[in-house]
């Protein structure tokens, strides 16, 4: 078989892993010859390609990125649609798709699937909001840099006495905002998922600084005040219409300061959380889920994604998986509200 592998949607860091790992068993254990389309969908639409013989992954597992590019091309517009995408297959004698992608990918990917296209998925976001899997690949690495960001500014927060609002990303999950604050000790974190006032979060900051300490307040860029309509973008929408999220804690940090008087700083990490080489947990899941996409092509397990649960790697359908975002559960967050303020 000749396998076509893309990568789509925002980079994170263990794609390359899943390509070498698909590469790896693919040559090693079926024989199969493997493509990688150039900068997501776009490159399945135009015929964009590049060959990945064995020795074009080798030690790719550490590397931060993606070596084929991404974007967030959609499939169905600029002259995509199944029947050319079926072309463009045919002419490069390509049977089947590996799709590596966030939810927005894994869309598009069920519906070229449901369109009769040959396709399997593999989850990745640093957000983790993709349902059916326990974790997608990039969000430990993506905690983990947060988790140091946050320790950092508590260090410069004490010195001042000032409190820091921290704002990581997640878009409409609070997953990062969730494991980041509670591994760094945050006095409060704020997602998407729950409502907190303004004057709720004065009262977290408020007890930190009677019992001495420097506030450390975690907000995720999806959260906003019941005050507010919505999620927090100023900037307007990326070139393919998504909202560019960002900003709450700018609007937060100040409000924190008129109200409370204690001196307030905002931080925004960015996409310092995507970049870079991917931790451990995230190369081994990566790793574990390149082999495995390529075992779900060889069965011809067409519109499925593999997944991680427990500590099994699974299949299951990318039209169950894309149903929902994986949100937090309010339970998740109640256990980490005990120890706020
Ligand atoms: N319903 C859909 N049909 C076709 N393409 C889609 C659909 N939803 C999302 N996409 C495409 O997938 C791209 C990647 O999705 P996005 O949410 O930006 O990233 P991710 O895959 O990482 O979640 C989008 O920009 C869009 O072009
Ligand atoms: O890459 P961009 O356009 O700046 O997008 C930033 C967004 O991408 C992410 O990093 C990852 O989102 P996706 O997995 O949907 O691509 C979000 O956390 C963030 O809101
Ligand atoms: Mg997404």
């Amino acid at each position: 078989m000749r396998i076509g592998i893309l990568t789509s949607g925002g980079d994170c860091p263990g794609l390359n892993a899943v390509i070498r790992g698909a590469v790896l068993k693919g040559d090693r254990v079926y024989g199969h010859d493997f493509v990688g389309f150039k900068w997501g969908w776009k490159g399945v639409v135009e015929g964009d390609l590049m060959e990945l013989p064995r020795h074009r992954v080798r030690g790719l597992s550490k590397e931060g990125g993606t070596i084929l590019g991404s974007s967030r091309t959609n499939p169905y517009e600029a002259g995509g649609g199944p029947e050319n995408i079926q072309k463009v297959l045919d002419k490069n004698g390509i049977d089947a798709i590996i799709a590596i992608g966030g939810e927005g990918t894994l869309t598009a990917a069920r519906r070229l699937s449901d369109d009769g296209l040959k396709i399997v998925g593999v989850p990745k976001t640093i957000d983790n909001d993709i349902a059916s899997t326990d974790y997608s690949f990039g969000f430990d690495t993506a905690v983990g840099i947060a988790t140091e960001a946050i320790d950092r500014l508590r260090t410069t927060a004490e010195s001042h006495q000032r409190c820091m609002v921290v704002e990581v990303m997640g878009r409409y999950v609070g997953w990062i905002a969730l494991h980041a604050g509670m591994a760094a000790g945050a006095h409060a974190i704020l997602i998407p998922e729950v409502s907190a006032t303004i004057e709720q979060i004065c009262e977290w900051v408020e007890s930190v600084r009677d019992r001495g300490r420097a506030p450390v307040i975690v907000v995720s860029e999806g959260f906003h005040l019941p005050t507010m309509d919505g999620a927090h973008s100023h900037k307007g929408l990326d070139p393919f219409g998504r909202p560019l999220l960002g900003g709450i804690a700018d609007i937060i940090a100040p409000m924190i300061e008129e109200r409370t008087g204690i001196e307030s700083r905002a931080t925004v990490i960015g996409h310092i959380q995507r970049g870079g080489a991917p931790s451990a947990f995230d190369r081994v899941l990566a790793t574990r889920l390149g082999i495995a996409s390529v075992d779900a092509v060889q069965a011809g397990k067409w519109g499925t994604m593999v997944a991680l649960r427990g500590t099994d790697v699974v299949d299951v359908s990318i039209t169950d998986a894309t149903r929902n975002l994986n949100a937090v559960p309010r339970r998740r967050w109640d256990e980490a509200a005990l120890l706020f303020g």
